[in-house]
């Protein structure tokens, strides 16, 4: 029998990637119990296959092995090693990209190409934290001592508890687990259960790839408790976590019992601003990648669009133009251009915002309901003008196709409004001022800004948001650093 307890329904070139075991000292294994969770495709709504569901002692046996790798001998392996193996990793997966992304694509939905180019960004990491590795570098310092020389070393931390979301399957997890082999530490991985398929087939090719088997377990569960082990063992010095700004608060406070490192990446709102003096082309073009990719399940997917009432109906009418071309179907399948949600509680949610959006006196002028000739968990593109502070979407992360129209009248006005929430994740904005751009961009208070552009991610920029949306920086120069510790080391004489 394959490893999986289904076939995939379509064809990959490399079968043994589509696994349904997880990885535990060094071995792929079902849990002791026999338990297992379903996993759906959310095009069709049908079970995909059934996925190992492992228990909180197996987490204790991962966390414990994964000390023991780490102490035993990849801390000491010198960066130069990590280096090579993480290459041979990233060569593995770009080899196996169309594989990949199939897996990608059934399981979370995603059209094949948003799914290929996501398993290309998930690589750009692990090459990016190949070429960190060696140029991770520790200082001398002036002392204030008489003959004594003060030196610091970059330490990896140990073990990291890895939790990461269904949106970005492979890139999320790539994100944190490059830049933790990079330092010379080890990882627990807790995927998530609607989409775990894709980080067990990365897995895999880390391991072809020569990453020693005892440093990177893969623990898939559809039971909380048991990956909270992550945020409360004491072996597990670090705890990385993307997804909900609800869940990573819990993480958080979990973590502070035993003091250990944490990285947040959570929820967004972002607002993206058009004002009167933009290119409303290239606004229209920014609001259809940043709203409506992944059918507008991205953390840094606009929410609230913030529109200067002189240009709003030019610029709604040409986004309803080119919404109106969107060929929404199974993802995997040839042309279409956006795929369903993820669940039927995304589905929910968005009629959710749609229905309080029009009580509240906004106006649909596009979309709407859930398209007639569907299985999956699909909703229309939509798009409401005349939305208001007090529509659940003016707080609440919509995380799905729904473009908010606000109107405004002054720059002082919409940054007031831009800025009242509680995230900070990204924002964006449209102006060819470059005055405005430079005020604007000081003022808004987010992590990562789009200016006259909707495409904001990539690998060497920092990712990361303020208030509420999180702590810490992924990718970038500086995402290395989130793995390490620095030991200051004073010598006399
Ligand atoms: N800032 C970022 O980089 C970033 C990136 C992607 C997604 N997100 C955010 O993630 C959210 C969407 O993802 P989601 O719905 O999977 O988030 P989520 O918080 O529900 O789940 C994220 C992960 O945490 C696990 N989890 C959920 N509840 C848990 C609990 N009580 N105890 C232990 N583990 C738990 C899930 O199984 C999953 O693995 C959005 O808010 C989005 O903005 C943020
Ligand atoms: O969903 C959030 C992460 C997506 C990205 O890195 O662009």
């Amino acid at each position: 029998m394959n490893n999986s307890l289904y076939q995939l329904p379509v064809q990959i070139a490399n079968p043994a990637l589509f696994d349904s075991r997880g990885f535990i000292a060094g071995k792929w294994r079902y849990a002791a119990s026999d338990k297992t969770f379903p996993v759906t495709e959310p095009s069709s709504g049908q079970i995909l296959a059934h996925c190992a569901d492992f228990s909180q002692e197996e987490f204790v046996e991962a966390i414990e092995e994964a000390d023991h790798g780490f102490r035993k001998y990849f801390y000491q392996t010198t960066a130069k090693q990590r280096s090579s193996l993480l290459r041979k990793w990233n060569d593995l997966i770009l080899e196996n990209l169309d594989d990949l992304a199939k897996i990608l694509s059934l399981e979370n939905g995603k059209t094949l190409s948003e799914a290929k180019g996501e398993v290309a960004y998930a690589a750009s990491f692990v090459l990016w934290f190949a070429e960190e590795a060696v140029r991770s570098y520790g200082e001398v310092i002036p002392s204030s001592y008489q003959n004594t020389t003060a030196l610091t070393f970059k330490e990896p931390v140990g073990v990291c508890g890895i939790i990461t979301p269904w949106n970005f399957p492979a890139a999320m997890i790539t994100r944190k687990i490059a830049p933790a082999f990079a330092a010379g530490c080890s990882v627990v991985i807790k995927p998530p259960s609607e989409t775990p398929f894709t980080a067990i087939a990365l897995v895999k090719l880390a391991l072809e790839a020569g990453l020693p088997p005892d440093i990177v377990h893969v623990v898939p569960t559809k039971d909380r408790n048991a990956s909270l082990e992550l945020a409360t063992h004491p072996k597990v010095k670090k705890i990385s976590f993307t997804g909900s700004t609800n869940v990573g608060k819990m993480l958080t406070k979990l973590a502070a019992g035993t003091m250990k490192r944490v990285s947040m990446e959570l929820g967004g709102n972002a607002p993206f601003i058009v004002f009167d003096d933009a290119d409303i082309e290239k606004a229209v073009e920014g609001a259809l990648i940043c709203k409506f990719r992944s059918s507008g399940q991205t953390c840094v997917c606009a929410n609230r669009l913030y529109v200067h009432q002189d240009v709003l109906e030019d610029f709604t009418q040409r986004l309803i133009g080119r919404v109106q071309s969107f060929k929404l179907g199974r993802g995997i399948d040839e042309g279409i251009t956006h795929g369903p949600l993820v669940n039927a509680a995304a589905v929910e949610k968005v009629k959710h915002h749609v229905a309080d959006a029009i009580e509240k006196g906004g106006q649909l002028r596009y979309g709407g309901a859930v398209p007639a000739d569907t299985s999956g968990y699909f909703y229309q593109p939509t798009i409401i003008t005349n939305a208001n502070k007090d529509m659940l979407l003016a707080t609440d992360e919509t995380f799905g196709p729904l473009a908010a129209i606000f109107a405004f009248s002054s720059e002082e006005e919409v940054i007031e409004m831009a800025n009242d929430t509680e995230f900070g994740l990204a924002g964006y904005f449209f102006s060819e001022n470059i005055n405005r751009v430079l005020r604007v961009a000081r003022r808004l208070e987010c992590g990562m800004l789009g200016v006259n552009t909707g495409l904001i991610s990539a690998v060497e920029t920092p990712f990361g948001g303020v208030k509420e949306s999180g702590i810490g920086r992924e990718g970038s120069k500086y995402g290395l650093g989130e793995y390490q510790n620095i030991k200051a080391v004073t010598i006399r004489g």
